[in-house]
């Protein structure tokens, strides 16, 4: 294809005519191609061919009305632009068609029609030169006055433009290093112009006459963004903003264009680069940078939506729909960064889904679990072999809009390393005041990220980098309780297992019972991942019988099989089982943890020896831990002799070392709320009598034995009710929290509100804890 004297097109080209616009040399386009003709030409030529020369076609405007297009092949403009089509995208909806994505090269006539079907093909001729301009090549004369006045037009309409805005740096310095001839059809495809103006730029095949129809159409849009500027006088950043968006996307444009005619034609297939520079425009020009999808925000449709997707999580749903309302009265987008935190299954990311659904806009999840590379959200800069974007613009590609609803998953799980902090590029992409210029490493221009809507989720936020966590409104999502569960399972697993096995309704129905069975038996969990999972193994087991052609229609069997085959080993009976046979001694308590995985009981150990007042922890502990342990022991120290606790000598633990066990359980206990659960279990061990086997308590301490309110109440209640225990301690100042609980659990437990450790003391023990004097009363004042 090339020769000395410059790079020729092919002499027979295969023609697209479109509606679509007008391809003007040095500009890239997206074409929509439904006609059969095109349609033919796509897949023969741009589908088959292996070649460079392959991929160029020739692109001329239809000037026919497209509602009158007919068999016969429209009598042909004369003269089209030849195009490298750069991508060819195929879909079937709403009607099969394939969107091109074509660089203009050059002009070329046609001299004689070779053929009309299966598409047209034509001997053409190039009109434009197509090789590297050589600098200092300039024109005199009239040609050579034009096209100084239309570069200093140019350089006008950029200087009006905010060049603190890379793109449009970018833009200015392109004006030089561009020939001159080439920025009538580049400016010209940039600026508004309609249609026949466009046409008109092409069909002057004389540089002088492309000059002269081209300057006026710059010089109205200078005087178009004068007048924009007049008008915004009180607001002066607003009309450089209008320029940009004008121009941000026809930067781009112009970066293709000096990258697809510079790189790509100068360069062979095989090298490495072309592939790099083909992704790189490919990717610049799938990026929605004007695309938006227009919100349909209608609150009681919302409110609607969000119950049906949904059973419980009244209070989030309540918030959610807040969130919503406020942004439906306040249209700018700065409100808060929701962060839904909570165990695993509770349907944090399925809400995000459903907040995405009730806009109406496109939903698009980010793991962020493990993710410890900067690069990995901002991707690698392009000089990189194997360079891509980063999550977040890999995400508006696949999303295809510039206003999705973003999910960032697990933020809690952000790693870090020598790559740099992810945290901290996450912090640009959520802030208001820095995301409307995110710039990606490897784009290398600002992208717009504020119609964005970002949603976090997290199971504890305890590791959510804390400059991020600032940023973010917490909203917690507790685990369910069995009755919830029951009717989630009924109301949404059953149905979405059935429909994902092709099974239905009426071959398979699972009765409550079995459902509680699952929850009690065979899963141990706040939400309902893995109850899900069994449901789904039912439903594997039952599509073999109904393919083998039985006929199922109770679910008792494959149940008793599957879920027993699949169940986790911890089965409740086997739970009460070690309760009442891990309370036969003295020195063990019930506590209430929270992890990230939900409430949790925990069993407390002490046991004494001979030796010199030293203390052992041993189990999953938390440095706070250790401190609530030191406490515990230093207020039944000072308070040995109230509660008759001294054999002989005034310190009950003369002489006596003692080893404290937090038992069972990977994952790290919040510290502090077993304050009342070490003292309990340490007056069980000095005193030799037992705490009741149905009882549970949380609840952190100070030294003067006040209790002090603690976290996470409603998962450590429903773990207590999970383990059938009868009698919960909580902090009287826990008390408010409760409401969050059902009623139903609520009636099955006995609560009892302790502001001091007497009190804890008396209700964990039968009959009391027996006390010398009557014990002064301290009351909480923090
Ligand atoms: N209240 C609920 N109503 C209906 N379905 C629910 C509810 N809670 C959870 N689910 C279902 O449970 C499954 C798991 O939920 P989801 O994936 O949203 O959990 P998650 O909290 O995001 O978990 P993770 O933290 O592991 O990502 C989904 O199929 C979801 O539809």
């Amino acid at each position: 294809m090339s020769s000395n004297s410059g790079i020729q097109i092919p002499s027979r080209l295969p023609l697209l005519c479109t509606h679509d616009g007008v391809l003007l040399p040095g500009s890239t386009m997206r074409i929509s191609v439904d006609t059969a003709r095109n349609m033919q030409l796509v897949k023969s030529r741009l589908l088959k061919g292996t070649s460079l020369k392959s991929t160029i076609i020739g692109v001329i405007p239809n000037t026919r009305d497209p509602e009158h297009d007919s068999d016969e092949l429209p009598s042909l403009h004369s003269i089209g632009t030849a195009g490298l089509a750069v991508q060819v995208v195929g879909s079937n909806w709403p009607k099969p068609h394939y969107t091109l994505l074509i660089t203009g090269l050059c002009r070329f006539r046609v001299t004689q029609l070779l053929r009309e079907r299966p598409f047209p093909v034509a001997e053409v001729e190039q009109l434009d030169k197509l090789e590297q301009y050589t600098e200092g090549d300039q024109a005199d004369g009239e040609l050579g006055e034009l096209s100084l006045r239309f570069h200093q037009a140019a350089l006008q309409l950029v200087g009006m433009l905010d060049m603190s805005v890379p793109v449009v740096a970018k833009l200015r310095r392109l004006l030089d290093s561009l020939p001159r001839e080439t920025l009538p059809d580049v400016l010209a495809s940039m600026i508004r112009t309609s249609n026949k103006e466009k046409l008109q730029v092409l069909d002057a095949v004389d540089l002088e006459e492309r000059f002269k129809k081209a300057l006026p159409l710059l010089t109205r849009q200078i005087e178009g963004l004068k007048l924009l500027q007049k008008t915004r006088k009180r607001r002066p950043d607003d009309d450089k903003r209008v320029g940009q968006h004008v121009f941000l996307c026809l930067t781009n444009t112009l970066h293709h264009t000096s990258c697809s005619i510079t790189q790509l034609k100068k360069m062979p297939q095989s090298m490495p680069e072309y592939a790099l520079t083909r992704n790189y425009l490919e990717m610049m020009v799938e990026l929605p940078w004007s695309k938006s999808t227009t919100d349909c925000l209608d609150i009681p449709a919302a409110r609607v939506l969000l119950d049906n997707d949904h059973y419980a999580m009244e209070k989030l749903k309540r918030r959610v729909l807040e969130y919503l309302a406020v942004r439906q009265l306040k249209s700018t987008l700065k409100g808060p960064i929701l962060c839904f935190v909570g165990p695993p299954g509770v349907g944090k990311t399925s809400v995000g889904r459903s907040i995405a659904r009730t806009l109406g806009r496109e939903f698009h999840r980010i793991a962020l679990g493990g993710v410890c590379d900067q690069s990995d959200i901002r991707g690698h800069r392009r000089t990189y072999v194997g360079s891509m974007p980063g999550r977040i613009i890999n995400g508006l590609k696949t999303a295809g809009v510039n206003n999705p609803v973003f999910l960032l998953d697990e933020v809690d799980k952000l790693g870090k390393s020598l790559q740099g902090d992810p945290a901290a590029a996450l912090l640009e992409v959520l802030d208001p005041e820095q995301n409307h210029s995110f710039t990606d490493h490897y784009l290398n221009v600002p992208f717009d990220l504020s119609q964005v809507l970002f949603i976090a989720t997290a199971n504890t936020t305890a590791t959510i980098p804390p400059a991020l966590l600032d940023r973010m409104e917490v909203l917690q999502v507790p685990g369910y309780t069995q009755e919830e569960k029951v009717e989630i399972a009924h109301r949404h697993l059953i149905p979405h297992q059935l429909e994902q096995h092709g099974l239905t309704p009426q071959q398979l129905q699972i009765p409550q019972d079995t459902i509680k069975d699952i929850i009690s038996k065979y899963t141990r969990e706040a939400g309902v991942r893995s109850l899900e999972r069994k449901i789904g193994a039912i439903c594997r087991a039952v599509a073999v019988k109904v393919a083998e052609g039985h006929k199922v229609s109770r679910a008792e069997s494959p149940t008793e099989q599957h879920a027993g085959k699949t169940g986790t080993s911890s089965s409740h009976t086997s739970l009460l089982f070690t309760v009442s046979e891990r309370l036969t001694l003295p020195g063990v308590a019930i506590g209430l943890a929270w992890t990230p995985m939900g409430g949790e009981i925990m069993f407390v150990e002490a046991s004494r020896m001979e030796g010199e007042g030293q203390l052992t922890l041993t189990g999953q502990l938390g440095d706070v831990m250790k401190e609530s342990a030191h406490l515990a022991i230093s207020w039944l120290r000072s308070n040995a002799k109230t509660y008759l606790l001294t054999t002989g000598s005034a310190d009950p633990l003369e002489g006596t070392d003692i080893h404290l066990h937090f038992p069972a359980g990977a994952v790290t206990k919040d510290g502090p709320s077993a304050g009342v659960t070490i003292v309990t279990c340490l007056a069980s061990l000095l005193s030799g009598r037992l705490v009741r086997s149905d009882v549970a308590m949380t609840g952190e301490i100070t030294l003067r034995g006040l209790v002090l309110p603690v976290g996470g109440i409603k998962d450590k209640v429903l773990a207590a009710h999970r383990a059938n225990l009868k009698r919960v301690i909580v902090p009287k100042r826990n008390e408010k929290d409760l409401e969050e609980i059902p009623a139903h659990v609520r009636a099955d437990l006995d609560f009892v509100f302790a502001s001091t450790l007497d009190e804890v003391l008396k209700a964990a023990f039968d009959g009391g804890f027996p006390t010398a004097v009557s014990h002064p009363q301290v009351v909480s004042k923090l």
